[in-house]
């Protein structure tokens, strides 16, 4: 099917600045995207209308996910370590996904922080803008960045933040060091390689808010994109919607209790000089149900150059991308370029471009 394919062009959607004109189109629309009103709406505005051949598959067949008990890595026993590090390799190799299981998070943590998120999305509009992420930052409230971008808008709203629900970080922190050490291995490097790398870190908590959509067949929750961040640990509640590309369509990918599914994201592809593959994804929507996803998107410090791990560079793999820092591909996802599949390899001929124009100016 056409429309279950990613796109292969793409047509770049630039941010742009609050105008009242990408929404004027439909003038007798909100100006914002308010879930309570626009849920029970079957006349969608065309800014949340994709393109035929980006339009979601809803009956997409179910992937059957690798598997990583991490308990049973973290017990070192060397058959289940290099069982792990298998299974991990194959997996980011392949699509740069997989779950995560008896990871050591606490689920009345996990349910607190979706109780928490019940309460902020339960608020009225007026009162959730109070929070309101401004245009070139990554922290705040965000209701479907209507003013950010002008077409192809996400059905859904989010909430972003460093440093609050300090508890939930700490604890997405800790598995993802450790997922860091598994990597490591799985790369044949040494198990403190990554876990060094982000001991120290400016990770970004988002949660995901998805109102039900009349017409779910012609909306995305969120769009296909890979993320530009190192490693993703995603929770999604139990209605389902994640969708992740592999061998050649779209699969989707099924609530699993108490399991964290983690995808590997742009930076640390750039890591591994692409031998690891940054997961394609999407979300989409229901008539039904509010879904809900809690994502940790663990990244670098923002100033600390992302280079290859020198094995990993060699006469048959050679360079693929630029050295670069996270607070630059941060800022040209904020204001220069929608994230979406193309996105490291827009990033890395921009800053080719920015060196050789620093170049021409003595
Ligand atoms: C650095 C980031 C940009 C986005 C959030 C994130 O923290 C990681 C993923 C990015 C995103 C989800 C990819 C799809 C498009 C996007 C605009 C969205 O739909 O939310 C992206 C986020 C963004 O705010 O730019
Ligand atoms: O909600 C989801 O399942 C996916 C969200 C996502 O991909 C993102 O926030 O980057
Ligand atoms: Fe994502």
């Amino acid at each position: 099917m056409v429309h279950c394919l990613p796109k292969v062009s793409v047509t770049q959607d630039k941010p742009t600045l609050p105008s009242t004109a990408a929404v004027a189109k439909d003038e007798h629309r909100p100006l914002a995207f308010d879930a309570s009103i626009l849920g029970s709406e079957s006349n969608i505005p065309s800014q949340f209308i994709w393109p035929d051949d980006e339009k979601p598959c809803l009956d997409a067949p179910e992937l059957v996910i690798p598997t990583i008990d991490l308990g049973a890595f973290l017990l070192g026993d060397s058959l289940a370590v290099s069982k792990a590090a298998e299974v991990v390799n194959e997996a980011c190799k392949k699509h740069g996904f997989f779950l995560v299981v008896n990871h050591g998070v606490d689920s009345g943590l996990i349910d607190k922080a979706h109780q928490y998120m019940d309460r902020f999305f339960s608020l009225q509009l007026s009162e959730k803008q109070k929070a309101k992420r401004k245009v070139g930052e990554s922290y705040g409230y965000a209701s479907s960045f209507v003013g950010r971008f002008s077409s192809k808008l996400p059905w859904k709203e989010t909430l972003s933040f460093r440093r609050l629900y300090q508890e939930y970080c700490e604890a997405r922190n800790k598995v993802s060091q450790e997922i860091m050490g598994l990597l490591g291995i799985s790369l044949g490097l040494d198990q403190a390689y990554f876990k060094d790398f982000f001991e120290q870190n400016d990770s970004i908590l988002r949660l995901n808010h998805y109102p039900p959509c009349q017409k779910p067949e012609l909306t995305l929750g969120t769009g296909p994109h890979t993320d530009p961040t190192s490693l993703t640990i995603l929770h999604q509640d139990q209605v389902g919607g994640l969708q992740v590309f592999a061998d050649e369509k779209w699969h989707s990918v099924a609530h699993i209790p108490g399991a964290f599914v983690v995808n590997i994201g742009d930076t640390f592809m750039a890591l591994t000089n692409g031998i690891y593959k940054s997961c394609l994804h999407r979300a989409v929507v229901n008539t039904e149900t509010v879904r809900k996803s809690l994502a940790f998107f663990l990244c670098p410090k923002l100033e600390r150059p992302v280079t290859p791990a020198a094995g990993l560079v060699t006469a048959e793999n050679p360079r693929k991308y630029p050295d670069f820092t996270w607070a630059a591909l941060l800022k040209f996802t904020q204001n220069h370029y929608r994230a979406d599949m193309k996105t490291l390899v827009a990033f890395s001929k921009w800053v080719q471009e920015q060196e050789s124009n620093n170049k021409l100016i003595p």
